[in-house]
């Protein structure tokens, strides 16, 4: 623990670091990651990862010269301390609230956020574009671009784009790994099991080291023929002594393993790197949660536990005690994550046909609790949303019955794989997209906001949403034994507090339709999804100044209850819409196409969702009331459009 004061309320932004001693970085490096636990553990946010990068932002920091030089970090959950660093310590209490600080760096929020992202293994190929660019505009005097990149992130493909195009220009970037060995959970697959070999083998750190000496000294010649070779030789023949073998033969340089948490070591070699004029990478070890004894000391759970901590979950830099229960309070009902992860493991014991697929989202999706039942049935892919889309239409092909559990905005990355290889082909591939709506906190990358509209579009798919956590388990079950490609869609948190059915109770539902809920008079309200409950609360608050709505539950976008649909516009002068996604291509978009195909009159159409633009982060709540999306707002429209010009006194609903 550092005494006051501290050296780190002297860097107001990142040149003040120029000129401080090593021992003075390494200090600089622990005040940030101090400031941080005294932070994070307050508001709560992305912690583990933070920790972890401490030095190596000082030490980037105290070499370059930001924003001429360009620091990329990727995914940004990590970008804390360079936020700290870059005239924002005193701001970060705000990180994650609404209209504080962004979760991931921003490029609104300030010029030492060189990308935008929050979706990760984007930073290589910013940097690329980046510096070529500069070549483009003749910058002989331009900067340095260096991309900070963790080890679960690169085994998403489209880092290995960026690697094969800069090292294929020679493009004189320097990419910083920071291997630390997870992901959210451990880090999965071949490139990981390469990167723990090299990195927890001190004997290959300093592989390289001695080799040419001990080269040259070969006899018979050998050595002073080694000698006049020119030094891309050299470096190739030495690369064979050394880890980076793999960069090596992509026309990278490879230097590692460093100590991420040595800032001398770390200056040493980024110095070096950055002195190059061709593509390297520095291979550096650090610790996931570093610092803090309960995530350092904690092993690989202790390390997944704190990628993220909740508010007011530490004190005095140590885990919280839990609040005590409270005698006879009602318990919170299930998280729908849970209600998923429980129903996958029984549809897996139902058909063993079923398996389920994570990109890299074990817990966060719940295929941890399908991991430890059944783990024969369970694929992680690591940060591959596309790979996991194809693995899963070759399963498919085979017979099997994936689901691919993956948020909706996760997904996103892999729109080509569902339209190409599953809904083309007709493939009985199940998609589970958590995180549909708005998420909160992580704010516009994450928000699962337009899942309805991207394959709302696409032939072969069937689209569904439960209204609760119960309506879940049916409808997996119908994706289980429709056939063909289905996308089911549920928000992030609690279900509504619901009785969930048995594993005996679980039965399909007819595909295409929907349930009245509530019969009304003049207004139908049709919910989609999570819309439902929005819809529900303001059948209340209409009911309570004598309007009475019909309540009914779409539960299909695709396809739609047209049915239903034309018994509502027949029987109601209103018909409002009500979903969490984008309006434009939704639900609501669905019923007036359905409505403008259909023959005989129809009912004035009020669509609710969420706007044209991009929603901000902060709590939930707060972002609902942003966008109108609430039961109070959607009772002042419908008593808006439904009194309007008559002269009736609208009430304050
Ligand atoms: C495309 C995409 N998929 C999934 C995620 C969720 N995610 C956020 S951070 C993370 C792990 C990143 O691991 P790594 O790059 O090693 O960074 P570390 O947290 O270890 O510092 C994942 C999977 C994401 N941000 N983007
Ligand atoms: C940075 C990142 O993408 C993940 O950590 C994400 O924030 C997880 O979101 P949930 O907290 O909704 O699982
Ligand atoms: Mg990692």
């Amino acid at each position: 623990m550092t005494s006051s004061p501290r050296l780190l309320d002297r860097i107001d932004r990142p040149q003040d670091l120029h000129g401080l001693t090593d021992e003075e970085l390494q200090q600089v490096a622990q005040e940030v990651r101090e400031h941080i636990i005294d932070t994070v553990g307050e508001i709560g946010g992305h912690f583990g990862a933070n920790l972890g990068v401490c030095e190596v932002t000082v030490a980037l920091h105290s070499l370059l010269d930001s924003p001429r030089d360009k620091i990329l970090w990727d995914v940004g959950h990590q970008a804390y301390p360079h936020k700290i660093l870059t005239g924002r310590r005193d701001q970060l209490p705000t990180i994650r609230q609404y209209e504080g600080l962004a979760p991931f760096c921003a490029i609104h929020e300030s010029e030492h956020d060189i990308m935008g992202a929050g979706h990760a293994s984007t930073s290589i190929g910013y940097a690329v574009g980046l510096k070529e660019g500069m070549r483009l505009a003749g910058d002989l005097d331009a900067g340095k671009v260096v991309a900070v990149i963790g080890d679960g992130a690169m085994t998403g493909g489209v880092a290995f784009e960026a690697i094969h195009q800069a090292g294929g220009l020679g493009t004189p970037i320097v990419v910083v790994l920071n291997d630390n060995g997870m992901s959210i959970a451990p880090n999965v697959g071949a490139l990981s099991r390469y990167f723990n070999r090299v990195r927890l083998n001190p004997k290959l750190w300093h592989a390289r080291e001695g080799v040419e000496e001990g080269l040259v000294t070969l006899p018979g010649g050998i050595g002073a023929a080694f000698d006049r070779l020119g030094p891309r030789l050299k470096e190739s023949i030495k690369s064979f002594w050394a880890p980076g073998l793999f960069w090596e033969e992509l026309d990278w340089a490879y230097m590692g393993v460093i100590d991420g948490h040595d800032v001398r070591a770390l200056r040493v070699a980024l110095k070096a790197a950055l002195a190059a004029d061709r593509p390297v990478v520095v291979h550096t070890a650090t610790v996931k949660g570093k610092g803090f004894v309960a995530a350092e000391e904690g092993g690989l759970e202790g390390m997944e536990r704190w990628h993220a901590a909740k508010p007011k979950s530490i004190a005095n830099r140590v885990p919280a005690p839990s609040a005590p229960a409270v005698p006879g309070a009602v318990a919170a009902p299930p998280q729908y994550t849970q209600v998923f992860g429980e129903a996958l493991i029984d549809e897996v014991r139902r058909d063993r046909r079923v398996v389920g697929i994570t990109a890299a989202m074990n817990s966060g999706t719940g295929l941890n609790l399908l991991q430890k039942a059944e783990p024969e049935h369970y694929f992680d892919v690591g940060i591959a949303e596309q790979q996991a889309v194809l693995f899963a239409s070759g399963l498919a092909l085979e017979g099997a019955k994936p689901v691919c559990a993956i948020y909706s905005t996760f997904l996103q990355r892999a729109y080509d794989q569902i339209v190409h290889d599953v809904c083309i082909q007709g493939l009985d591939v199940t998609f589970a997209m958590d995180r549909a709506g708005l998420v909160g906190d992580d704010g516009p990358t994450h928000h699962g906001a337009f899942d309805i509209a991207y394959l709302r579009c696409l032939p072969n798919i069937t689209l569904a949403a439960p209204r609760d956590e119960a309506q879940l388990k049916h409808l997996l079950r119908t994706a289980l034994t429709q056939g063909g490609p289905f996308g089911l869609r549920y928000p992030r948190g609690e279900g509504v507090g619901v009785a969930l059915p048995g594993p005996g109770e679980v039965h399909a539902i007819a595909i295409g339709t929907g349930e009245v809920l509530r019969e009304g008079g003049r207004v139908a309200l049709l919910g989609y999804g999570s819309g439902v409950g929005r819809a529900l609360e303001a059948a209340d608050l209409l009911m309570e100044h004598g309007v009475e709505a019909t309540v009914a539950d779409a539960r299909f976008v695709k396809p739609l209850d047209r049915e239903l649909l034309g018994t509502l516009a027949a029987d109601h002068e209103l018909l409002v819409t009500v979903e969490e996604g984008t309006l434009a291509g939704g639900f609501g978009s669905a019923v007036l196409e359905a409505l403008s195909d259909a023959a005989g009159p129809a009912p004035r159409v009020l669509r609710v969702g969420l706007p044209d633009r991009f929603v901000t982060h902060g709590k939930p709540a707060l972002l609902h009331a942003e966008v109108g999306f609430t039961g109070r707002d959607i009772a002042r429209r419908v008593q808006a459009a439904l009194f309007a010009g008559t002269g009736e006194v609208l009430s304050e609903a």
